[in-house]
């Protein structure tokens, strides 16, 4: 199970660099999703590419309504255009969502659908992601992180479901929200292709400063599955 971690500058991308899988670009204070300005995108994928990082780069582009489908399509382009290899799009059960999929399916971008799953994770809209081939990776996510993680949100076997049904698909999957340490073992169980943090490698909550020590400790965690079943 690889790691996914969200930053929010390029000092925090450098940092994050030196233990993660895959960075992930967004601002934790703006919700789930926050979008960070395409200039600081654009001169995160810089300083990474500069630095010669292999690690692919992530970026979303906010939290906007499932109806907002025109706003939605010139942010993607806006992030795109940054030189991220994939732009993240959160994707809700709400009306408008599968007009969404199908605007993100002939965008021309690398979409990497997130499920919001604070209610479920809605099958109809999951089985057209799954099924759209221009999409390389679908995950899940929380909007509320104060109301505990991804595996209070949602029940272990609606997650498991979902992890099998992506990977049917030929897609990578990747969880996320309000993921501890203490969630691991469970995760490990699920085996997502990856696991998405932001608030476990942070001082304080998940809009404080980025944590070298928990990255540290997260990664040496996620690469001794071994040590995680210890009591
Ligand atoms: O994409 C991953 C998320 O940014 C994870 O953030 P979180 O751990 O605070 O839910």
């Amino acid at each position: 199970m690889k790691m996914l971690v969200s930053v929010r500058s390029v000092a925090e991308a450098r940092l994050a660099a030196a233990d993660a899988d895959f960075i992930d670009l967004k601002e934790p204070r703006d919700g789930a999703l926050g979008g960070l300005a395409v200039e600081t995108i654009a001169a995160i994928v810089r300083a990474l590419r500069a630095d010669a990082s292999p690690l692919p780069v992530s970026a979303t582009i906010g939290d906007l309504g499932m109806g907002e489908i025109e706003r939605i399509a010139a942010a993607v382009r806006a992030v795109a255009a940054c030189g991220v290899d994939y732009v993240k799009v959160g994707i809700e059960a709400a009306p408008g969502a599968a007009e969404l999929l199908a605007m993100l399916a002939r965008c021309g971008a690398a979409i990497v659908p997130v499920f919001i799953a604070d209610r479920g994770v809605d099958p109809t809209l999951l089985r057209q992601a799954c099924g759209t081939a221009a999409f390389p990776a679908v995950m899940a996510d929380t909007a509320d992180k104060r109301a505990g993680s991804l595996f209070d949100a949602c029940p272990e076997a609606e997650l498991r479901r979902f992890v099998g049904e992506v990977r049917r698909a030929g897609k990578l999957v990747g969880l996320a929200g309000a993921l501890r340490l203490a969630d691991l073992p469970r995760l490990q169980a699920l085996a997502p292709d990856f696991a998405g943090f932001r608030s476990a490698v942070c001082d304080g909550d998940r809009a404080g400063a980025l944590s070298a020590e928990r990255l540290r400790a997260l990664a040496a965690a996620l690469r001794d599955p071994i040590a995680l079943a210890l009591p």
